[in-house]
């Protein structure tokens, strides 16, 4: 394994090690035949490390608080909160359904300023949905970071909504498939 941390080698990495040629079926139905696996990542921790340490300037100074979406966003926040210093928050995609019923976890919002953390954005959906449980909850959030851009519209859709989307990389930046791990 190489250990290049220019963003081409670390792209390189993550196309060796996450992207996968294998149907994939997704939330909405649709399917793909190559996909990004989060979890490839998250499993390797130099990779996560590197990806964490690529990604910390993408986190805009101001920020006060990560907060990273179940479940692909969960490892990344904990590493991005790790290189950065700043708190996490783990975000449920619904409520716990017992205990506590929180859908919110980990450090406190209270007012402070939340960057979002997933991995992939496509329509952008995910992050907007969590964008306004934040802002519902007391969070501002004016900005999201994920490790992989798909051109499916959802830079735009948050820009509507005063989120400005910040990507590691781009769907073009990834190699010919070709290379991909099999499943
Ligand atoms: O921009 P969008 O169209 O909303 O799509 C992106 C969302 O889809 C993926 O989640 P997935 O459903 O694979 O769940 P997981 O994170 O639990 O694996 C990804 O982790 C984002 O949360
Ligand atoms: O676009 C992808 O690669 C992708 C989408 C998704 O929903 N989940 C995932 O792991 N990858």
């Amino acid at each position: 394994m190489t250990t290049s941390t220019s963003l081409a080698g670390l792209v390189a990495r993550l196309a060796e090690t996450a992207c996968v040629r294998a149907p994939f079926k997704l939330q909405d139905g649709g399917q793909l035949d190559n996909y990004f696996d989060e979890y490839r990542l998250a499993a390797d921790p130099t990779l996560l490390r590197d990806v964490a340490t690529a990604m910390v300037p993408l986190v805009p100074s101001d920020a006060q608080v990560l907060a990273g979406i179940e479940l692909g966003g969960i490892p990344l926040v904990v590493a991005l909160s790790a290189a950065t210093g700043l708190p996490a928050v783990f975000l449920r995609r619904r409520p716990k359904g017992y205990g506590s019923q929180h859908q919110i976890e980990g450090a406190a919002i209270d007012g402070r300023r939340t960057v979002l953390v997933d991995d992939v954005t496509r329509s952008g959906s995910q992050l907007l949905h969590m964008a306004r449980l934040l802002r519902i909850a007391g969070g501002p959030v004016a900005d999201a970071l994920c490790v992989l851009e798909r051109p499916l519209g959802g830079r735009e859709l948050l820009a509507e909504h005063r989120v400005r989307l910040h990507a590691l990389f781009a769907e073009a930046d990834l190699p010919d498939p070709g290379g991909a791990a099999t499943a």
